[in-house]
C-alpha cells in the first residue's frame, strides 16, 4: 500500500503490581476495542509530550513513560500512513478516572493460567486485529517495531489486515 504523509500518533500502557491498564475506547477511531492511551501528536509538543499529555486527558493520571515500540500502519480509504509512538510506564501517580474517551480496566499479566489473581485476562478478542501479535512484546518489555496493511473486507464491512510484521530491536533501536 502506497501513502503520501504520515502522520504521528502516541499510545501509552501502564504496568502496575502485575498488571496492565488498558482503555475501552467509547468514541471515534477503533471504538469498542481496548487499547492503550494516546492520541495525535500536536505540532508544538514532542512525541513524549502528547504521549504524557493524552495519558493524563484519558486516564488522569501521570507516569514515567518510555518508548518501547512503533507501529506503523496502512489503510485503505486513508493516504496518510500512521505511526504509532508506543510508551510503557511503570507504575503511575493520580487517581484512574474514567473519560468521555475511555473507560480504563485492570488485566492480568500472569502468566500461569491458574494464578488467582483476580484481574481478568487481557481481552486479546478486543484489540486491534494484529495487537496479539506485539503485545507478548510489549508484556515483556521488549523492544519492537512493527507494520501493518488494513484493507476494506466488503463483505464483512470492516478493516482488516491483509499484511503485517514485528520485530524485535536491540538496545540502539535497529
Ligand atoms: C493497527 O492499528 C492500530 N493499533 C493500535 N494498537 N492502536 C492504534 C491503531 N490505530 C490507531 N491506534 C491508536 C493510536 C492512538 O492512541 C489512538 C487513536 O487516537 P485518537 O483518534 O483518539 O486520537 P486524537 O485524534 O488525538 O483524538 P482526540 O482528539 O479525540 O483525543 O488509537
Amino acid at each position: 500500500m502506497e501513502y503520501s504523509k504520515v502522520k504521528l500518533y502516541t499510545n501509552a500502557f501502564i504496568f502496575h503490581d502485575k498488571k496492565i491498564l488498558l482503555g475501552y475506547k467509547k468514541r471515534g477511531f477503533g471504538i469498542h476495542k481496548y487499547n492503550g492511551f494516546g492520541g495525535k501528536v500536536e505540532p508544538e509538543e514532542t512525541s513524549l509530550e502528547a504521549a504524557a499529555r493524552e495519558l493524563e486527558e484519558e486516564a488522569g493520571i501521570k507516569s514515567p513513560l518510555k518508548h518501547i515500540g512503533v507501529l506503523f500502519f496502512l489503510s485503505d480509504g486513508e493516504e496518510n500512513a500512521f505511526h504509532i509512538d508506543i510508551y510503557r510506564g511503570e507504575g503511575f501517580e493520580g487517581t484512574v478516572i474514567e473519560t468521555d474517551e475511555m473507560r480504563p480496566q485492570w488485566f492480568s499479566t500472569a502468566i500461569d493460567e491458574h494464578s488467582s489473581d483476580a484481574a481478568p485476562k487481557i481481552p486479546y478478542d478486543q484489540l486491534w486485529e494484529t495487537d496479539p501479535y506485539w503485545y507478548p512484546l510489549l508484556l515483556s518489555n521488549t523492544k519492537f517495531r512493527g507494520r501493518a496493511d488494513f484493507r476494506m473486507d466488503s463483505e464483512k464491512g470492516k478493516l482488516l489486515p491483509c499484511k503485517w510484521w514485528y520485530g524485535v530491536l536491540d538496545d540502539e533501536g535497529k
